[in-house]
């Protein structure tokens, strides 16, 4: 039933007059991004393919040293096109073809960094606890098939790509990892970027498959600006945010794999908060729909044995440092949402709050120091 809600902001259209419904989106969006003029072709490309398009820009102050530093972002939801049981190599194919005409209507709009959802070329598995298929989704971040993929389409459309995966890396013992693979519009690797904080929560059994990522917080230069990746889990984690930021990101994008039930609440809140904290823009990205495994699991918890572990919500939306945000995609079906952003506003909101100046990292650091001692006792005044 709750599946059925295309998205809180099409509610809040058709229910509430013109006057209140101005108020109600500037008490909880905050300053309306601009609506992108897009050309009717695109509109009608994306019609043609069957997925949602939506397009905004975030403005800034003009300023008299600096140029506006436009750039356009696309973050791509989907599907799985193909069930569960298919052969491994057919699955990976129809989503390559999938993203491939979602990229090509991106690159219409003029989009210069493109993110896909969290562990894009595959179901989201992991809740099965079973290795075999899943494990052979794993590829080579370096030259896999999909980075390759990834590649051709960086260079025909001179487009920046974040490309997140299930990592198989050969040199490492054959070892799985949760990564996202950046490629330069040039087409080659820029590098890597690894999931930090694995789920220990629900039917998100990815601790099953790999480790905690062991590539820190790095930021990535690119023709477009500073980009991070916060994979999926690491949202519920401020200094994970905090960390990518102090590492420079302008830009901090969120692929995710989430359920209804577990985290719909949280999900507008924790990105957005990370941008306004952080002085940053940042993109949360959610896959949709419901994906089906032929053999039953249980979650642990007394309960009977299922096939499914709950409805991904899509619902991807663009945060900016001064609060405001665009509106999410649909709860339902596939989308583009294509967001021009002004990176100048992030030094503005930086300027005008100045958490990096307000912020007490000396006093933090020390104490959390003290706080991971085995001898350390919480700070607490007693009577
Ligand atoms: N993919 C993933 O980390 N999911 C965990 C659940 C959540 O963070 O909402």
């Amino acid at each position: 039933m709750a599946a059925q809600l295309e998205s809180v902001e099409r509610c809040l259209e058709k229910h509430l007059p013109a006057p209140e419904l101005q108020e109600v989106k500037r008490i909880l969006y905050g300053k309306e991004p601009r609506k992108l003029d897009l050309a009717s072709a695109v509109v009608k490309a994306a019609s043609q393919h069957e997925f949602e398009l939506q397009g905004y820009a975030f403005e800034a102050a003009a300023e008299q040293l600096r140029q506006p530093r436009k750039v356009r972002v696309g973050l791509i939801q989907n599907r799985i096109p193909l069930p569960t049981e298919t052969a491994v190599t057919e699955q990976v194919a129809a989503l390559h073809k999938r993203i491939a005409e979602m990229v090509e209507v991106a690159a219409m709009c003029g989009v210069n960094i493109v993110c896909f959802q969290e562990a894009w070329t595959m179901p989201f598995a992991f809740c099965t606890r079973e290795k075999l298929p899943w494990t052979e989704f794993a590829e080579s971040a370096e030259d896999g098939p999909t980075t390759r993929f990834c590649q051709e389409l960086a260079r025909k459309h001179n487009m920046v790509v974040v490309s997140p995966i299930l990592e198989r890396d050969e040199p490492h013992g054959e070892t799985l990892w949760n990564t996202a693979v950046i490629i330069s519009n040039s087409g080659a690797v820029l590098g890597k970027s690894r999931k930090t904080h694995i789920p220990r929560v629900g039917d998100f059994n990815e601790s099953t498959y790999y480790m905690e990522g062991n590539t820190g917080h790095r930021v990535f230069q690119t023709a477009f600006g500073r980009i991070a990746v916060n994979i999926c889990y690491g949202r519920h984690h401020p200094l994970n945010w905090l960390l990518y930021s102090l590492n420079g990101a302008e830009i901090i994008f969120n692929p995710s794999a989430t359920t209804g039930e577990l985290s719909e609440c949280m999900w507008p809140v924790e990105a957005r908060n990370a941008a306004i904290a952080n002085h940053c823009f940042t993109c949360a990205i959610n896959r949709v729909g419901t994906e089906y495994f032929k053999n039953e699991f249980t979650s642990g918890d007394g309960q009977k044995a299922h096939h499914e572990f709950g409805y991904f919500y899509g619902s991807s939306y663009v945060a900016a440092p001064d609060g405001s945000r665009t509106p999410g995609l649909s709860r339902l079906q596939d989308g583009l949402l294509v967001a021009e952003l002004d990176l100048n506003l992030c030094r503005q909101v930086s300027d005008k709050w100045n958490f990096k100046m307000t912020g007490r990292y000396e006093m933090y650091a020390e104490e959390l120091a003290k706080a991971v001692q085995q001898d350390f006792r919480p700070n607490i005044i007693r009577e």
